[in-house]
């Protein structure tokens, strides 16, 4: 018998989580769930929340939390019989409550990158917004610069990647994000979920949360045996 495993990427924009997350959903067969595309989607599909959230993320602002948590958890119920990383949820407090009311997580993953790396890769991070594919200049460019690798068409740059919006965007990042760390930190059901990881390369936090995530897995479906055969 196998036991399913539920796990959330926190870190500040820029800081890997996309990247890290495709790994992830490579390597250990989880399925990728990115609050980003949800939102996408309900907006392209103009759901009552996804015509809401659009007016927030015209203002370059974070999607109010009852929305928020309205697109996303019933998502989540349809993902009952499957293991998944969310990416990009919980962003605040509210967020990381509601979350841990509807489900336990085994592994919260935060992402600690220095502010000056963040800077340095969001100014060289193009995107193709149909799909979501998010490129590099230097770390993972395009075949053909400025295309995206499967369509041809052409990539932009968010808005908010540019660097004049960068740094107040970084800082709001850290005030909203420190009470859900605290959260993880504190909260008994939480308590000893989350694992931080603090380097300026992908590369070199990959294999510890390759190894992490592995020891996780392992240990949750022995004890599922176990159980399974007491
Ligand atoms: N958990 C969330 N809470 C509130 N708003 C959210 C949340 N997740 C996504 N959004 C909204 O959707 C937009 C797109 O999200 P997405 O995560 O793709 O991009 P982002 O904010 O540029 O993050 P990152 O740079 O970390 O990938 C956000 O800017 C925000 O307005
Ligand atoms: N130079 C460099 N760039 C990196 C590294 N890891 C990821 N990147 C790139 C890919 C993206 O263009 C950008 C941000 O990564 P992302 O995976 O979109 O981050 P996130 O915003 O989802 O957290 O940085 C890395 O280790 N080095």
């Amino acid at each position: 018998m196998s036991k399913l495993f539920r796990a959330v990427i926190m870190g500040p924009p820029g800081s890997g989580k996309g990247t890290i997350s495709e790994r992830i959903a490579h390597s250990f067969g989880l399925k990728h769930l990115s609050s980003g595309d949800f939102v996408r989607e309900n907006i392209a599909a103009k759901t009552e929340a996804g015509v809401l959230a659009k007016t927030y993320i015209k203002k370059g602002l974070l999607v109010p939390d009852h929305v928020m948590t309205r697109l996303l958890l019933p998502r989540l119920e349809e993902m009952t019989k499957y293991s998944w990383l969310l990416d990009g949820f919980p962003r605040t407090l509210a967020q990381a409550e509601a979350l841990n009311s509807a489900c336990d997580l085994d592994v919260a993953i935060n992402l600690n990158i220095p502010l000056e790396t963040l800077k340095e890769r969001l100014q060289h991070r193009w995107i193709h917004p149909p799909s979501g594919r998010v490129y590099n200049m230097c770390f993972n460019p395009p075949h053909v610069q400025g295309k995206d690798d499967i369509t041809g068409e052409p990539l932009i740059q968010q808005e908010d990647d540019r660097p004049e919006a960068l740094v107040a965007r970084l800082r709001h990042y850290k005030d909203v994000a420190k009470p859900v760390i605290d959260f993880y930190k504190m909260t008994e059901k939480a308590k000893g979920i989350l694992y931080t990881f603090s380097d300026t390369e992908t590369d070199r936090i990959w294999p510890n949360i390759s190894t992490l995530l592995s020891t996780k897995i392992s240990t949750i479906q022995s004890d599922a045996r176990c159980a399974s055969t007491h």
